[in-house]
């Protein structure tokens, strides 16, 4: 070992607890005296053997440049009554993993011969060193053999490298020694000897010790009472700091403070931190509440839009004003605890009488997104079914541009236009409509919209969502409405604005958009019965041009657009409220990418998801529909299975109805859609 080079320091596990610190001082302060070179290392001499100042001296370092005595010599006199002075080389006990490899270590020796290591400053008086019996300082002033009676005999493993501390039986006295590292005299040398060193304790018993550990001056007889105190101590102290310190060894800083960043958000501002598994559980079980809050909300909604009365529906639009007040009350509140860290959105919503208490538990959520991963729920999820949604959206929306909210942020970014947009029949769709903006600008739909609520039917092609409707319009045709689309395509022969070739409408968005793959624009404009095209044919369009929509989709008066062959397509406002003011229920059908959008504006839909009871149930019905190539079928079963996937998602549909049995499916259908007509005066 190099005493010149800096000790490893920033190794723990280098240093012998608990009495690292006193060894680690005198190492370094041997290493700094190591400037002074012209003073001699005393000579090492066996341990418990008193040394003699006459002794010749000699240098066990010849190339090394410090010395022990200089080593004391620097640090001056002691406070009170004791002098400076040299200090023996023997005095010593070094470690072996502090022992330099040209030392001589035969006489020397981590412990003392009582077997403990712990250093004492030498106090002994100028004439007792005179008398050649040079005391060490490191002796304890009593044996260990009066000190631990109890343990005599027995064995230890200190985990010392090399042997174990035991008290053993020596010609009737017990004496401890460190098997393997101690060459303490006294264990076996001959009955003279242990005389003489019994004279030698005697004087050593005589002496003033000073607490290594605490450097407090003791009375004689004192110091073995003493350290078995501050071994006590050190030991509590270690017990108590390992946890802390392995904790510490474990983590990285950044993972160290995003745990301490979880537990604060987990906690009340000035609640003390917890331990981060029971937060990690208690935040768990806060979302499965939450979760379950919500369903329950949205439960207790659907309800009540059953049991509501027509002109409730009036007394609703009518609220609007001052539901407006009230909504301009939410405040989301930005908390940051003087104390530390604590960060924590609360949003305190005062939308409505019937909210005020249920939103509650909302004021638990934190951004919890590095923990559980992307939200999956919007203030839209939250309060789904009632006007006062649409203005959470929207403020939610207009908090998004200016105060960044992670939340709705990462809902929307979930539902995002990552890539090509596709329709529900599993075509992508021109490019070009990815960068069209959105399509409403989330402004006043609420408040000049009225009437019963839009019910958006989506699912993947082929799970039934024609055939549930075909049958819902014939029997309840005074019910529901469809909107009628626009489109920058040419009408074709028969065909007249906002009237299609018959006068049963159909449904948009899925069925609207189908064959982009597998008939050219060219093909689409001359044929008349492309596949699904001829379930089209009879659906009411608004022709307009290519300009006049865009110019349409600019101001945001169209809840949905999409390109396709050439041809712009998209369901504006105008055309919902026209199917609203006959006081119908619009039926939207849409793909999950307008599930998407729709979810972006203020429509309040009801959102119905038909799905497939398995993929290959919806493969045979595609196959038996004889409306599919091969290559058109593989992308609608692929984009069934993304449809599939998402719509289970909790929060994207309010309803989700498997379509196994159609009679059954039509039954949950208009089950759920009776509870809206209700609302129809
Ligand atoms: N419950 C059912 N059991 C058996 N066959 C069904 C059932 N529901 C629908 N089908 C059949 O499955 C085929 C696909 O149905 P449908 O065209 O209504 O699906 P879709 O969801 O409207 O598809 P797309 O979105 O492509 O228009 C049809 O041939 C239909 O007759």
């Amino acid at each position: 070992m190099d005493l010149h080079r800096p000790f490893k320091m920033d190794s723990p596990s280098y240093l012998p607890a608990p009495l690292a610190s006193p060894a680690l001082m005198v190492l370094a302060s041997t290493a700094e005296a190591g400037r002074d070179a012209s003073v001699p290392c005393q000579a090492p001499r066996p341990f418990g053997v008193p040394a003699s100042m006459e002794k010749d001296l000699h240098l066990p370092f010849p190339s090394a440049s410090y010395t022990f005595t200089s080593m004391y010599q620097r640090q001056g006199p002691m406070s009170g009554t004791f002098p400076s002075r040299d200090f023996p080389a023997s005095l010593l006990h070094l470690h072996p993993q502090f022992t330099p490899p040209n030392l001589d270590c035969s006489t020397l020796s981590m412990l003392n011969h009582s077997g403990v290591g712990a250093f004492r400053p030498f106090s002994s008086p100028q004439e007792e060193r005179e008398s050649a019996v040079y005391q060490s300082a490191f002796t304890p002033a009593k044996r260990l053999k009066s000190c631990f009676p109890e343990v005599e005999g027995k064995e230890f493993d200190f985990g010392s490298p090399g042997g174990s501390l035991k008290a053993g039986e020596d010609s009737g006295r017990k004496l401890f020694s460190m098997s393997g590292l101690l060459s303490d005299g006294e264990a076996s040398s001959s009955p003279e000897e242990r005389k003489e060193h019994s004279k030698v304790k005697g004087l050593y018993d005589a002496q003033a010790p000073v607490c290594p550990v605490c450097q407090a001056i003791l009375r004689p007889g004192e110091l073995q009472d003493h350290m078995e105190q501050e071994l006590t101590k050190l030991a509590q102290l270690q017990i108590s700091a390992a946890p802390v310190q392995h904790d510490h060894l474990i983590r990285t800083p950044k993972s160290l403070s995003l745990s301490l960043h979880i537990k604060r958000e987990g906690g009340s501002p000035t609640s003390p931190p917890r331990p981060s598994e029971d937060t990690h559980s208690d935040r768990y079980q806060t979302f499965l509440r939450v979760r379950a809050n919500r369903h329950t909300r949205l439960n207790v909604r659907i309800g009540k839009l059953k049991r509501r009365k027509p002109e409730d529906g009036q007394e609703g639009s009518a609220e609007l004003a001052p539901l407006e007040d009230e909504w301009n009350e939410r405040r989301r509140i930005q908390m940051t605890s003087i104390v530390g860290g604590f960060k924590g959105a609360v949003l305190v919503s005062t939308t409505s009488k019937e909210c005020r208490d249920s939103d509650a538990d909302l004021d638990v959520d934190g951004d919890d997104t590095l923990e559980y991963g992307r939200a999956q729920y919007t203030e839209t999820d939250v309060i789904p079914c009632s006007g006062e949604s649409s203005k959470e959206t929207a403020v939610s929306s207009g908090s998004s541009s200016t105060l960044p909210d992670s939340r709705v942020n990462l809902e929307f970014s979930k539902w995002s236009n990552d890539g090509d947009p596709s329709t529900s029949s599993g075509e992508k769709v021109d490019g070009s409509i990815a960068g069209l903006p959105k399509t409403c600008k989330n402004t006043d739909i609420e408040t000049t919209m009225s009437g019963p609520r839009p019910v958006v039917l989506s699912g993947p092609s082929g799970a039934g969502k024609s055939t549930l409707m075909k049958r819902l319009m014939k029997e309840h045709e005074d019910v529901f409405g469809f909107s009628v689309s626009h489109t920058t395509r040419n009408p074709r022969p028969g065909e007249e604005d906002g009237k299609g070739l018959n006068k049963l409408p159909m449904l948009l968005g899925a069925t609207l958009l189908p064959v982009a793959d597998v008939f050219s624009s060219e093909d689409l404009e001359n044929s008349f019965s492309c596949p699904n095209e001829s379930e089209t044919t009879d659906k009411d369009y608004h022709f307009t041009t290519r300009e006049a929509m865009q110019e349409g989709i600019d101001k945001g008066d169209f809840i949905e657009n999409a390109e396709f062959s050439g041809n712009m397509y998209g369901t504006s406002k105008a055309a919902i409220e026209d199917v609203q003011a006959q006081n119908l229920i619009c039926i939207l059908d849409v793909d999950i990418q307008g599930v998407k959008r729709i979810k972006e504006t203020d429509l309040n839909p009801i959102y119905i998801s038909i799905q497939p009871p398995s993929m290959e149930i919806l493969e045979k019905r595609l196959r038996d529909r004889q409306t599919e190539t091969e290559e058109s079928l593989q992308k609608r079963l692929e984009a069934a299975r993304i449809d599939m996937e998402l719509s289970k998602e909790p929060g994207v549909f309010d309803v989700v109805i498997i379509n196994d049995d159609l009679e059954r499916a039509y039954e949950e259908l208009k089950d759920i859609l009776n509870e809206v007509s209700e609302t129809i005066k």
